[in-house]
């Protein structure tokens, strides 16, 4: 592609492309002529051969088949895992681009210019990490049966796994007594395309301070030797599921326990908590009591607010904050978690917390009706972020304060210019590396209000 030739690029086209930065969600950016190419697989400095998967007018989407000649700042691969694409660079590096990415879509997508971004928290361990998998079955090329994950890419490859190594040894184990019963059993993995087949997942949950695991099997509906299956595995909690539907996904179908106890136990800052299969848990437990000890430092808590703990799970963050506050109240949309949350109170023998199911687009309003304005409110969305409608919900609610939890820099930036807007100021910004080896990027913001109160410009009718 010459500047004279040059040809938006077709599906299948094999270009060599120089990387010169990494795009946020982690794929490596090669420009031609404005033309922009996103490649998995390719770091900055990097020459490559990549495949166009995706050719849009305004950009492509490619991944690296070969690296013609590696950047200076690749470091050799430690783990064969598709889950940890950024293991290519040190891990002082991958510090260093989380960081400058947090800035940069404050910067670029809130247009938020000279915000404070505090030092990055490292992650505690760099590799094994992960309290919670989910590995999918397949068939490979002999067609015997693999358990392991996606390959980049392919909705319909399966890379086996034999030793996981964002995950325990004892997790590893686990998957592979599920796969070893499996294989004798000859239960067959579900065809993606075909929609044919049993077997379709594996999460496996782990309490990393309690040693307690929790294994869920995900089939289509059918039938299969359950006591032999609770012989074969190890787990303290066994479940089973069965779901119809033809997209893969481990939310959803029909649960049962098959053996053992209904939920995880684990610990966080001295706190027990229960959880529950349906629910969220941060993945990485030695980073959610840093990420929840910034959430509490940012909160700056005196012992008399009434503390909205909004996206609460099973209750981690305001049963963290509650001896800190005069009251906390939880909204989430998942009832098993919120279950989860009053026993979480419950068996910490905290009194001053209430926890209710509800969808934060409908439910904000009627929150405040019922237990009055916040003056904290705690916010910890999925990676999609809010909704402009849900920031003018908050903003009507008028908390003092915002301790954003986010997990996603780029939703972050648009709800907080949408906050600045209204009138909050945004004081300070501190990311923590929860996901080493990934793109991933968590961090904490404080919002206050100004002097002068908050207002919605735009407010609705
Ligand atoms: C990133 S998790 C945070 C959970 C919790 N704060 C923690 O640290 O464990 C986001 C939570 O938001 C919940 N959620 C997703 N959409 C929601 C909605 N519309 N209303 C209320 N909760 C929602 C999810 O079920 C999940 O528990």
């Amino acid at each position: 592609m010459s500047s004279a030739t040059f040809t938006r690029p077709s599906r299948g086209d094999v270009l060599e492309l120089t990387i010169d930065s990494l795009a946020h969600g982690g794929n490596g950016v090669a420009r031609r002529e404005g033309y922009v190419v996103f490649v998995a697989g390719g770091i900055p400095g990097d020459k490559v051969r990549a495949e166009v998967g995706k050719a849009k007018k305004a950009y492509a989407e490619a991944r690296a088949i070969e690296i013609l000649e590696p950047s200076p700042e690749r470091v050799p691969e430690f783990a064969d895992h598709p889950g940890a694409p950024w293991q290519v660079l040190s891990y002082e590096r991958q510090l260093e681009v989380k960081t400058e990415q947090v800035a940069d879509a404050l910067k670029r997508i809130g247009k938020l210019d000279d915000i404070e971004i505090e030092p990055i928290v490292p992650a505690v361990e760099q590799w094994r990490y992960r309290n919670k998998l989910e590995y999918s079955f397949g068939t490979d090329e002999q067609g015997e049966l693999v358990c392991g994950f996606h390959a980049p890419g392919r909705w319909n490859e399966i890379v086996p796994m034999v030793d996981c190594k964002l995950a325990s040894e004892k997790s590893n184990e686990l998957r592979e007594q599920v796969l070893q019963f499996c294989k004798i059993e000859r239960l067959t993995a579900w065809d993606r395309k075909d929609h044919r087949g049993f077997l379709r997942n594996v999460v496996i949950r782990e309490g990393r301070r309690t040693g307690q695991t929790q294994v869920r099997l995900i089939t289509s509906p059918g039938k299969f030797d359950v006591d032999g299956f609770i012989d074969a595995v190890d787990a303290d909690g066994l479940w089973w599921t069965q779901t119809s539907d033809l997209g893969e996904s481990t939310y959803g179908g029909e649960s049962m326990l098959l053996s053992g106890a209904p939920q995880l136990t684990e610990q966080l800052n001295d706190l027990d908590f229960l959880i529950s299969p349906e629910a969220f848990f941060q993945t990485n437990t030695e980073m959610a009591e840093r990420l929840y000890g910034i959430a509490i430092e940012f909160a700056g808590l005196r012992g008399s607010e009434r503390v909205f703990d909004l996206y609460c799970g099973i209750g981690t963050i305001g049963l963290n904050m509650a001896a800190r506050a005069r009251k906390v109240i939880g909204l989430e949309i998942i009832e098993p978690a919120v279950a989860d949350a009053l026993e979480n109170a419950r068996i910490n023998e905290i009194v001053n917390a209430s926890f209710y199911a509800g969808d934060a687009r409908l439910a904000l309003r009627e929150l405040v009706e019922k237990e009055g304005k916040p003056d904290l409110a705690v916010i910890d969305p999925p990676r999609a972020g809010l909704s402009q409608k849900i920031v003018r919900r908050i903003v009507d609610a008028a908390p003092a304060r915002i301790v954003y939890v986010s997990c996603n820099p780029t939703t972050l930036a648009p709800n907080a210019a949408q906050l600045v807007e209204a009138g909050y100021k945004l004081i300070k910004v501190r990311p923590v590396d929860m996901f080493p080896q990934t793109p991933h990027i968590e961090c904490v913001a404080l919002f206050e209000a100004g002097p002068d109160g908050v207002q919605n410009p735009d407010r609705e009718a």
